[in-house]
């Protein structure tokens, strides 16, 4: 490959376990090897790669021998615990035929929506990358509970691109791309090839994952790439199994699914309210401020919410709904779910007499708010 020819720096590669096992019960080593191959190939011509890879609950039910355990959040740990270092082993063997060393980055949601550890774990990343280390990056199943954890790897991916300023995501999966339809169930589903704009009725194509392997399926993959495709990364969903796939994607040629940066991304900490926080409750909006929200780029103010929904302090992340129950936006609130409850509906004039206190007229101001 030549450099010249590549007009990406920095990529994150996201391997679904769908890739990693080629559809058995265990790692397929042989088609691994290829891919470590694939991204060696890369980094030699110059570009950064980041991995991101699933498969530790796999490799922990192989290792174990397929044991016979309940479904629970604990059994899971259990497995990826026992997985996740299968996992690595594998991959700095792997590696390690092209010259490379691996690091790993086992993270949480808490530790992308904590500033500090955010932080920590670019520098590591970037430290990683500058002495073309390979950074292999998971969830940390084993201590991840459903409240700090992202829950998928797409996910992950697309926050791991963001952390470390890649401008390409590559998610790698068992299918050709985005069908205008599942295509396990539908023979005569057709790729999509190019998407400019993720709406509702692009999520409606895509469906979960049936396979028992994977997790999010398709809907997640898209989750994924509206938040990289909004912070200016462009995102490409294909098969993991197509020859070179690698090489051919950061050849722009055409292969699986593509999607466009958006033109402006958000500025940074924009990037951060999209991508970090779980949002912790949400605020019906009535219609008046649905439109100066979305339309008119405004602040929220008091007078425009006639809900409030769950229990937050002052600087949670909300989700901002319409009646319809559609969310239109996310944002940091400046004000708790009880002073909330109090002024919902008042002019922002008498937000300082029923409370007794004033932290100014946007409920959720502007630059703290990401219209979806
Ligand atoms: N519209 C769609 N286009 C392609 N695949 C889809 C679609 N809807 C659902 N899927 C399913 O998504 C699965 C891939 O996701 P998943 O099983 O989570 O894999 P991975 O382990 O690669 O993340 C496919 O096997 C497919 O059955
Ligand atoms: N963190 C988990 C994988 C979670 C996940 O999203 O899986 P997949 O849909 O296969 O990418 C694991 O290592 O098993």
């Amino acid at each position: 490959m030549n450099l010249s020819d590549i007009a990406y720096r920095r990529v994150v590669v996201k391997l679904g376990t769908s890739v990693l096992t080629s559809g058995s019960k265990q790692l397929d080593k042989a088609h691994m090897v290829e891919l470590a191959r694939q991204m060696a190939a890369l980094m030699k011509s110059g570009v950064e790669v980041v991995l991101c890879t699933s498969g530790a609950i796999a490799a922990g039910r192989e290792h174990l021998q397929y044991p016979i355990l309940p479904d629970t959040m604990a059994n899971k740990q259990l497995l990826a615990a026992v997985g996740q270092s299968q996992l690595i082993l594998a991959w700095s063997q792997l590696f390690s035929i092209y010259g490379l060393h691996v690091g790993q980055l086992l993270l949480t949601r808490a530790d992308l929506q904590d500033r500090e550890r955010y932080l920590n774990a670019r520098d590591t990343l970037n430290a990683l990358l500058a002495n073309n280390i390979v950074p292999i990056i998971n969830e940390n199943d084993a201590v991840a509970t459903n409240e700090i954890k992202v829950g998928d790897n797409d996910n992950l991916s697309a926050r791991a691109a963001l952390l470390c300023d890649a401008d390409l995501l590559i998610l790698l999966t068992d299918q050709k791309g985005l069908f205008d339809a599942d295509p396990r169930t539908n023979p005569d589903a057709k790729l999509i090839s190019q998407v400019v704009k993720i709406d509702d009725s692009l999520r409606m194509l895509a469906g979960g994952s049936v396979s028992g392997l994977g997790t999010g399926g398709m809907s997640t993959k898209l989750e994924a790439a509206d938040i990289a495709r909004r912070a200016g990364i462009e995102v490409v969903i294909a098969s993991g199994h197509h020859p070179d796939v690698i090489k051919k994607v950061v050849s722009k040629e055409s292969v699986g699914t593509h999607f466009s940066a958006i033109e402006n991304p958000l500025e940074s900490r924009k990037q951060w309210i999209l991508a970090g926080p779980a949002t912790q409750g949400s605020l019906v909006l009535d219609a008046g401020a649905v439109k100066a929200v979305t339309d008119k780029g405004r602040s929220l103010l008091s007078k425009g919410i006639v809900g409030v929904k769950g229990q937050f302090e002052r600087g949670a992340t909300l989700q901002l709904v319409d009646q319809q129950g559609k969310v239109i936006a996310k944002g940091m609130t400046r004000y708790c779910a009880q002073a909330l409850g109090l002024i919902a509906g008042k002019h922002s004039d008498e937000i300082e007499s029923v409370l007794g206190y004033d932290y100014g007229d946007a409920i959720v101001h502007r630059n703290d708010m990401v219209v979806l």
